[in-house]
């Protein structure tokens, strides 16, 4: 731990230095050969020349070849990184359609730093896309397939996964809606020595105040009405493995306290038990709201800064965009079995300059409406309704949230009917993040709470519909993943 750390976190020790060199980088969002997609030029001096036939592109331990298309002028444009910080760009002396960040460009400019640090996007002739950015640290081998990207924000990220998954530390992960915290806390659990333990992953917004305290830390039986059955609890199911608290800022309040007792000392106490338990888990806990700003337990949050992980936003690392599409082509192709159908360059470079408030997640659902859309015949369209934004409760961008306001009640409750009662997947189809379906939710007039319904009302939803609790979350128009957590912790049927 560095002694000039004011935050006492191992965090800042892979902090970029700010005396660290910054060099240009080219790298392919779109290439008419897909398998072309994310590979990088790093230019190793002040100047470089881009054409058909130079510089060479590669990705990390693969061959070094030129752009080769034949809409590359061969022709170079030419790009110089200026001792003020600034990087000049003439274009080719040829009729090649030149665009920068989507307007076209006929005469020299100049680009402003601060334009790079997220990635200006070239078009060359229609065709090839490229990003043109800041690298500050060199490429690594990409070993974590689920987390793509080779912009230094990517690589930086995985670095300090592997750091993070080589401590017992909790870590707290931070990163606007679909920015990909869960994906990062699997692979810390992945790529640490409690591989092979259980990781259990619990969404804190989804839990019910009343049961959460069981629900994390265990019940004995008989110890609140309608326990029919001691159960573990998920401190218990995580046993030396990994327990992630998805969303921790919705962490009931009476919870909090006990969190940190686990943190500080290990020892928790399950509903209803005469002793102490100890949990062998490591914690991992991700949100997307300031928790410094107000309401949640500052001691807590102290102890789950144990190591801090800053998921970058996709907007802030537009080099990477090119290899989430060619994943979502490649889901594509992997699901039908046939190729998936060709995405105009033109659309392609839309999407590579949209601010993305739901990042990964939301870029993914416009990649794939767009493929349903150009499969029908029709063009793809970045403005469809469901491509709408995915805010987050805290940081969301005005235009987001005005959407969200824009959710009828009936928008809602037809996402819920149509996805089995299930939260996730309704917020999914509505394009809204999980704290947001909460909100709609609870905002409904014709949607209940389970805290809401007599005990009474569940037994004979129960008696009517079986040990199904889809179908009696329907009846009882409640959601069905508390319901089916309820019911497991009555020992009923889930
Ligand atoms: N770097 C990445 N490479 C590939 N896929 C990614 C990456 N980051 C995120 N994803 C994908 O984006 C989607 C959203 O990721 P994830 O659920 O981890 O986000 P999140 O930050 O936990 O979102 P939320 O806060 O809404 O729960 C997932 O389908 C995930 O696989």
């Amino acid at each position: 731990m560095s002694s000039t750390d004011p935050d006492h976190t191992l965090t800042s020790l892979l902090a970029p230095r700010q005396d660290a060199p910054r060099l240009l980088a080219l790298t392919i969002l779109w290439h008419p050969d897909a398998e072309r997609i994310g590979e990088q030029f790093i230019a190793p001096s002040a100047e470089v020349a881009v054409g058909r036939f130079a510089p060479p592109f590669a990705a990390p331990a693969g061959a070094a070849l030129p752009l080769g298309h034949r809409c590359v002028a061969r022709e170079p444009l030419r790009l110089h990184y200026r001792p003020d910080g600034q990087v000049a760009l003439a274009p080719p002396a040829s009729r090649m359609h030149l665009e920068v960040d989507g307007a076209a460009v006929g005469a020299p400019l100049l680009l402003a730093a601060a334009r790079l640090d997220a990635g200006v996007v070239l078009g060359l002739g229609g065709a090839v896309l490229l990003c043109l950015h800041w690298m500050d640290r060199l490429p690594d081998g990409a070993d974590m397939p689920a987390l793509l990207g080779v912009s230094s924000a990517a690589i930086r990220l995985r670095g300090q996964i592997r750091q993070a998954a080589a401590t017992d530390l909790p870590v707290l992960l931070l990163g606007e809606t679909g920015s990909g915290k869960e994906v990062a806390a699997r692979a810390i659990h992945a790529a640490g020595a409690r591989r092979a333990e259980p990781m259990v992953a619990v969404n804190m917004a989804t839990l019910n105040e009343a049961l959460a305290a069981a629900d994390l830390f265990g019940a004995e039986k008989g110890a609140y009405t309608g326990a029919l059955a001691a159960r573990p609890g998920w401190f218990a199911e995580a046993g030396a493995g990994t327990l992630f608290l998805d969303e921790i800022g919705n962490a009931p309040a009476p919870i909090q306290p006990m969190l940190l007792r686990v943190l500080e000392s290990g020892e928790y106490r399950p509903l209803g038990a005469r002793r102490d338990a100890r949990s062998q888990a490591r914690l991992i806990a991700a949100t997307d709201q300031d928790l410094a700003a107000g309401g949640f337990n500052q001691p807590l949050l102290r102890r789950l800064e144990g190591f801090v992980i800053r998921l970058p936003p996709l907007r802030e690392r537009r080099a990477d965009i090119g290899l989430l599409i060619r994943q979502v082509l490649r889901g594509w192709a992997a699901r039908g079995g046939a190729a998936a159908p060709a995405l105009p360059a033109a659309f392609v470079d839309q999407l590579c300059r949209h601010d993305w408030p739901g990042n990964v997640r939301q870029l993914a659902g416009a990649v794939q409406r767009a493929l349903l859309d150009v499969d029908a015949g029709l063009a793809p369209r970045l403005d469809a309704p469901a491509a709408a934004p995915a805010p987050g409760p805290a940081g969301a961008a005005p235009a987001a949230r005005a959407r969200l306001a824009e959710l009828s009640p009936q928008a809602v409750l037809d996402a819920l009917q149509q996805n089995g009662w299930r939260i996730r997947a309704a917020a999914l189809a509505l394009g809204v993040s999980r704290p947001s379906m909460y909100k709609l939710i609870d905002a409904h007039p014709d949607i209940r709470s389970l805290a809401a319904i007599a005990p009474e009302e569940i037994d004979a939803a129960l008696a009517r519909h079986g040990p199904d609790a889809q179908r009696c979350a329907a009846a009882l128009r409640t959601p069905s993943e508390p319901l089916r957590r309820h019911l497991r912790l009555r020992g009923g049927p889930a």
